[in-house]
């Protein structure tokens, strides 16, 4: 048995052919439309590079006094409240709520598993695949919280894209976000490489992974959703997907007003908007 026939052993069986998928991403496209999705776009947005990325970051921990625990929960939680809204329940193709969320090892990786935990509590199906676990409390933790909630984890991804495909009706990167730089080491390569042959939609984490944070990389994974985190960084100037949401709603004005942020009005209480 490959690993993701533990869980899945009724739904692999399930073939997703391109014409289904087709169909199913024009159902959420429509229902998108139809209302759940009205934010307005604000086209002043300010794109931060990867250092500005970084220093509001720290800011916020060291500054402001805020727990990664903190961010990484309404970071999490926001990816999983955008998802929800491009991709609802419903519009899932033979009630096939399958996702597989890829974490790396840096906090990208830790919003990856708390978008798990959120999305199962909404009603889909994540499984993970957390090949690189850093060994802190914090991962530690959110690794157990999934486990606690039957979010079987993978020991392998099958190279054989065609398992995947079948398996799953989404994937959502959470491999690296703002701090990623130079070439790609493994076993990150050839994971990037699988992802770019799958023919599911892809749902990047703050970054499209294996993307320069500033340039981009028009060779790499091409997601169709972009969830940015804070603010978007310059590399989202070259996502041409169909999905752009801003999450992360726990900017303090002041330093909104410091970074010069020019952020968009979230509608009312939502943690999300869409960008486009
Ligand atoms: N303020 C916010 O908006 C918040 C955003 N959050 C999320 O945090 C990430 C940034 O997290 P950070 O831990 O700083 O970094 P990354 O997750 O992007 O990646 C770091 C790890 O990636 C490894 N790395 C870097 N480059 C490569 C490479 N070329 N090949 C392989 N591996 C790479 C790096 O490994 P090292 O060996 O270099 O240490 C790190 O392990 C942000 O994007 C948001 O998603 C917070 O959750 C909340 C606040
Ligand atoms: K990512």
């Amino acid at each position: 048995t490959h690993p993701l026939a533990i869980r899945h052993s009724t739904r692999v069986q399930l073939p997703v052919c391109v014409r289904q998928h087709l169909w199913w991403t024009e159902q959420a496209r429509s229902m998108a439309d139809e209302g759940t999705m009205r934010e307005t776009p604000d086209k002043t947005i300010k794109y931060l590079g990867q250092e500005e990325a970084q220093a509001i970051d720290q800011e916020l921990f060291n500054e402001y006094h805020f727990s990664v625990d903190q961010l990484m929960e309404l970071a999490g939680l926001s990816c999983a409240t955008a998802i929800a809204k491009a991709y609802p329940l419903e519009t899932f193709p033979a009630k096939k709520h399958t996702l597989l969320i890829i974490c790396g090892p840096g906090n990208n990786g830790g919003d990856g598993l708390v978008c798990a935990r959120h999305l199962k509590l909404f009603g889909y199906e994540p499984t993970i695949f957390y090949p690189k676990r850093p060994n802190k409390p914090l991962f530690q933790a959110l690794t157990t919280q999934c486990e606690r909630m039957d979010i079987p984890f993978l020991s392998y991804l099958p190279t054989q894209v065609q398992l995947l495909n079948d398996a799953y009706s989404l994937v959502v990167d959470a491999i690296f976000g703002f701090s990623f730089s130079g070439e790609v080491r493994e076993p990150f390569g050839t994971i990037l490489t699988t992802l770019k042959q799958v023919n599911m939609p892809i749902i990047s984490i703050d970054v499209p992974s294996g993307w320069d944070v500033e340039a981009g990389n028009p060779d790499g994974i091409q997601p169709q959703m972009l969830i940015s985190l804070t603010a978007p960084k310059r590399a989202a100037r070259h996502f041409h997907g169909k999905y752009h949401f801003l999450g992360g709603r726990f900017v303090p004005p002041d330093l909104a007003r410091k970074y010069n942020l020019t952020l968009p009005e979230y509608p009312g209480t939502s943690c999300v908007l869409s960008l486009l």
